[in-house]
């Protein structure tokens, strides 16, 4: 029997409260700090490690972090999670976002279909799709190949499979594998379409509606944006376009497309990325075999987060440490600083993915609870983000804990040498000082120039980012938004948050307004 109790009910919790918080200044000073370093680390997969030696955290608090995870039954609820109980309570869904990867528990059988079957499925019709227009078996009206993809869809039906398309772009070309390139429209600002629809070749163009729902606001009126621009070129809007979709929405039976490829509502949004979600615009612009390398990443993470052993889960003890700062320290916002320019979206999906997910003031019951939840999330590709926010994180008033994101090898493999070092160098030169400073800090008699330390920090460590360590890097979070959600009782697979402003603005084009709501619309001319 599983308990589903808030944090502050259990005795854990209490005690992990009364535990000496630790010093990361002098903890992670001198000998005892290299110590750290070497021990605090734990493998994610082959190429990817987890370090938490500049993590506020120590013997005696990850003792009472494990005794947290079993109160709270963290390993049972994964478990009932992938063997296919209804977790998502506000929504009384399924959650299986990680059978789209692989099967980690018993076959999950719902609306009278085996569930894995489906998503393997899907799999198979897209890549089959995918190399018959890599092949120009499946080309436009006029025979000619197709060359570029463009993804319709918005939240989570963009922010990840766009952070996953940047990421592997570049590795992509360099290994051969890039097929075609792919290109985004999300805002329902028309310059964003318009700006896209400028930058292509319409003609040799395959467009990919992504919607769940299949009534999101934005994507519907990007879509007929993009069939506006089709008709106006002479072209047959339903010979360019195809849809990822529920099979239960309105987008699923029209003739309007050249192939539907399907998700469902087991699928949030923010964790669909290894579903038909991301696997349409993946599997074209890199090719299907890519697309199952990048599953079988996040697969080996997967598994991984159903250790027991909290110092061999790095996901549930990266999701434990967080809760650490957020309800016993105090700390209100994480960022996320991927050095690595191909992870430039990453922290901006993950904002979606933590946020929408964690962002919540009621736990799985719809009660209140009495304790602080998700925390803001934000990030920038270092070392951009040192010449712009980092003077807060070292010297503001907010202790700000962070999360490094480093490869020893980079993806492109051009680099020069200067001043004796190479960029790459630099680069991982930069990380490991940030690190070192923001934990150990300097003392200067001027003020000004004082660094207080104290500031913690983890890495995950890679060798280079490939299509497996992406999807372990992926899967790393997802599963850690989801333990964190165990801890704090909330439901963190739906959205409610995101509905009032829906229901505003629809009654703003409409002219129902009154009060505010009129005069802003009159301020903004509708
Ligand atoms: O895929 P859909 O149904 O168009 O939804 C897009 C996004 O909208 C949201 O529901 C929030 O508005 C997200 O959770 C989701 O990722």
């Amino acid at each position: 029997m599983l308990n589903w109790k808030n944090l502050d009910t259990l005795a854990s919790y209490e005690e992990l409260k009364k535990v000496e918080p630790v010093n990361v200044a002098e903890v992670m000073s001198g000998e005892n700090g290299a110590e750290r370093v070497k021990n605090y680390s734990i493998p994610m997969m082959d190429g990817l490690t987890y370090n938490y030696a500049a993590k506020a955290v120590d013997e005696k608090v990850l003792a009472a972090l494990a005794k947290l995870a079993e109160e709270a039954q963290l390993i049972e609820k994964y478990e009932s999670l992938y063997n296919g109980a209804v977790i998502n309570t506000g929504e009384k869904r399924l959650v299986l976002h990680q059978l789209t990867r692989g099967q980690l528990g018993n076959d999950v059988v719902a609306d009278g279909v085996n569930k894995r079957d489906f998503y393997v499925s899907q799999q198979e019709r897209i890549a089959d799709f995918a190399n018959k227009v890599h092949a120009g078996e499946i080309t436009n009206a006029a025979g000619e190949k197709f060359t570029t993809v463009v993804q319709i869809g918005i939240g989570g039906s963009d922010l990840g499979p766009r952070a996953m398309y940047l990421a592997l772009e570049n590795w992509a070309k360099v290994n051969n594998k890039f097929k075609m390139e792919a290109k985004f429209i999300s805002n329902v600002d028309p310059d964003d379409a318009a700006a896209v629809l400028n930058s292509i070749d319409v003609a040799h163009s395959i467009f990919i509606l992504v919607s769940k729902s299949g009534t999101t606001l934005e994507t519907l009126t990007n879509e007929s944006f993009v069939k506006d621009a089709l008709a106006k070129a002479g072209l047959d809007a339903s010979k360019h376009m195809i849809a990822v979709t529920s099979e239960t929405s309105p987008l699923a039976k029209s003739d309007d497309y050249l192939a539907a490829f399907f998700m469902d509502d087991y699928i949030g949004g923010r964790y669909s990325s290894s579903s038909a979600v991301g696997g349409a615009v993946l599997s074209l612009a890199f090719g299907p075999d890519v697309f199952a390398e990048f599953l079988a990443g996040a697969a080996e993470v997967d598994k991984t987060a159903t250790n027991k052993d909290l110092l061999k889960n790095p996901e549930m003890l990266d999701a434990l440490i967080g809760v650490y700062e957020r309800n016993v320290l105090g700390y209100p916002s994480t960022a996320v600083l991927p050095y690595s320019q191909a992870l430039s979206r990453f922290p901006a999906h993950l904002q979606q993915l933590d946020m929408e997910s964690n962002g919540k003031s009621v736990n799985r019951f719809g009660e209140p609870v009495d304790y602080v939840t998700g925390p803001v999330i934000f990030g920038e590709p270092g070392t951009n983000g040192q010449h712009s926010f980092y003077q807060l994180l070292h010297q503001g008033t907010d202790i700000v804990p962070l999360q490094f994101i480093g490869f020893k090898n980079n993806q492109i493999g051009t680099d020069v040498v200067i001043q004796d070092s190479t960029s790459q160098q630099k680069l991982c030169a930069n990380v490991a000082a940030q690190i070192v400073a923001f934990a150990c800090g300097k003392a200067d008699e001027n003020r000004n120039k004082n660094f207080e330390g104290g500031r913690p920090s983890s890495i995950i460590i890679g060798e280079q980012l490939t299509p497996k360590t992406l999807g372990a890097l992926l899967a790393h979070f997802e599963n850690k938004v989801m333990f964190q959600g165990f801890v704090w009782n909330v439901n963190s697979f739906d959205q409610e948050g995101v509905q009032l402003g829906k229901v505003l603005a629809k009654r703003v084009l409409a002219h129902e307004t009154d009060g505010a709501l009129k005069v802003y619309s009159d301020l903004l001319n509708i």
